[in-house]
């Protein structure tokens, strides 16, 4: 029997998801017993200069699941809510996704408990640098690389690189991805994961005999990942028809344009009030008639509570965890389609990878190389589930999840790292 799954702490969802794939699949008892704990876990403390002349101290992690098949990889987010049970659960799925796409990094995942809405940009920059100085013992280029992730963003991940770089006492690019083009950026890094998003609805929706064109999109945060998505989904043909951020959403059922909503949100700071759109909540974002929907905020957005009234047909998960397992089911008794986020927002830590490729070699390539690039990994993989959910029987999460650990298995088995 599988073990039941409340709507628990997304650790304690990650676990048992884990628990029931590898009871599934009869993984080998040691390397379940290494795979369900994690290689390290940094707890830092953060103590900053704030501009009014106080101190503060904010508290910092960086969870490092599994490196059997290479350095550890993952972002690095900035929260007030963030917590330790966050990143394990974040840091084990960057595992199962570096695995399922064939990148050779195991997962992490780290962050700051800060609310970066209320910092200055020279507080951001002393955090983001403490925080570094703090776990650089455990990062490297060959140990472990964060990336950007919810509230954090290029010049983040460049005054990492500065740090880690001026206390090694030469310049190390390889440090962090997603950095600024001018210090061993990649070109296409910023938009990968909302154009793998995009990639993957459209193989999702080819498995029916049909194109992107003309179908209705909701987005469900339109921050770095939901609205390059929405970007590229347009440009295939899409009408997007809701986005939000944090604060609400708006809805127009004839579209919004891209272009027009990131003036609006760059002028006012919000999507809300935009002419000609609805003002909705995040919740009625998600309850709204579509054909394809896309979390691509925070986790635990789709719920047991909601999940009955969800009316897309098609649900791509551009964030991480979007969707409970109680939702799962209740949604696949709907026969509402889900493509995983292992699989769905994988663009990001894939261009993340040609990223550190480019840094190793100091040789870089032009975008039309990285996006092909990261189309034939997406296609390839996206197939791969596919085809073993056909075959099985089970749902496209579920095969997703198989396929990566069996990877991860199999390195074990060939290194002999268990006893
Ligand atoms: N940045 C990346 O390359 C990758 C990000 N992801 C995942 O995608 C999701 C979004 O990440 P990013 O776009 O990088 O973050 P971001 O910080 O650029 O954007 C987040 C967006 O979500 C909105 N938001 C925050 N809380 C919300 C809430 N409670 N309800 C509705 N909207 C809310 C924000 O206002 C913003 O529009 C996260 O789950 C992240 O882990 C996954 C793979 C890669
Ligand atoms: O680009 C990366 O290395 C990691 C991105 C990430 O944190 C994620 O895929 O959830």
């Amino acid at each position: 029997m599988p073990e039941k799954m409340e709507e628990n702490s997304p650790w304690q969802t990650a676990l048992t998801q884990f628990n029931n794939v590898s009871k599934r699949m009869n993984l080998p008892e040691d390397i379940h017993q290494i795979l369900k704990h994690f290689s390290r876990i940094l707890t830092v403390s953060v103590p900053v200069r704030m501009d009014n002349g106080s101190t503060a101290s904010f508290e910092g992690f960086r969870v490092q699941h599994c490196s059997a098949k290479g350095p550890y990889k993952g972002g690095i987010r900035y929260h007030p809510d963030l917590t330790l049970d966050d990143l394990k659960a974040l840091a084990m799925e960057m595992t199962w996704k570096c695995s399922l796409v064939d990148i050779p990094f195991g997962g992490a995942k780290g962050g700051v408990v800060c609310d970066p809405k209320k910092l200055s940009r020279g507080e951001l920059e002393r955090i983001t640098r403490r925080y570094t100085y703090a776990i650089q013992p455990i990062i490297g280029p060959d140990i472990d690389i964060p990336a950007p992730d919810v509230n954090t963003n290029e010049q983040i991940m460049a005054w990492i690189m500065d740090t880690y770089s001026m206390n090694k006492g030469f310049c190390s690019p390889g440090i962090v991805t997603g950095k600024p083009l001018n210090i061993g950026g990649s070109l296409g890094r910023a938009d990968a994961t909302g154009l793998g998003v995009a990639y993957i609805a459209a193989s999702a929706v080819r498995q029916n005999k049909k194109t992107l064109k003309g179908l209705n999109v909701v987005i469900q945060g339109y921050g770095n990942v939901g609205s390059a998505a929405g970007k590229f989904l347009e440009e295939m043909g899409c009408k997007i028809v809701a986005v939000s951020s944090s604060t609400g959403g708006i809805y127009n059922p004839g579209g919004l344009s891209h272009n027009a909503i990131i003036e609006h949100y760059r002028k006012t700071g919000g999507f809300r009030y935009f002419p000609l759109a609805e003002n909705i909540t995040n919740a009625e974002l998600l309850e709204l008639p579509c054909d394809v929907l896309i979390p691509a905020a925070m986790g635990g957005q789709i719920t047991k509570k909601n999940a009955g009234k969800i009316k897309a047909k098609l649900i791509v998960e551009g964030a991480n965890g979007p969707t409970t397992p109680e939702a799962d089911e209740i949604l696949s008794g709907r026969k509402i389609k889900i493509v995983p986020d292992i699989l769905a927002n994988a663009g990001g830590v894939i261009v993340s990878y040609f990223e550190w490729v480019q840094d190793a070699q100091c040789y870089f390539w032009c975008k039309n190389e990285v996006n092909a690039k990261l189309k034939i990994l997406l296609e390839r993989s996206f197939n791969d589930v596919y085809a073993f959910a056909q075959k099985n029987k089970y749902s496209l999460r579920t095969s997703a999840m198989m396929l990566a650990i069996k990877k991860v298995a199999d390195v074990f088995t060939v290194r002999g790292l268990y006893p």
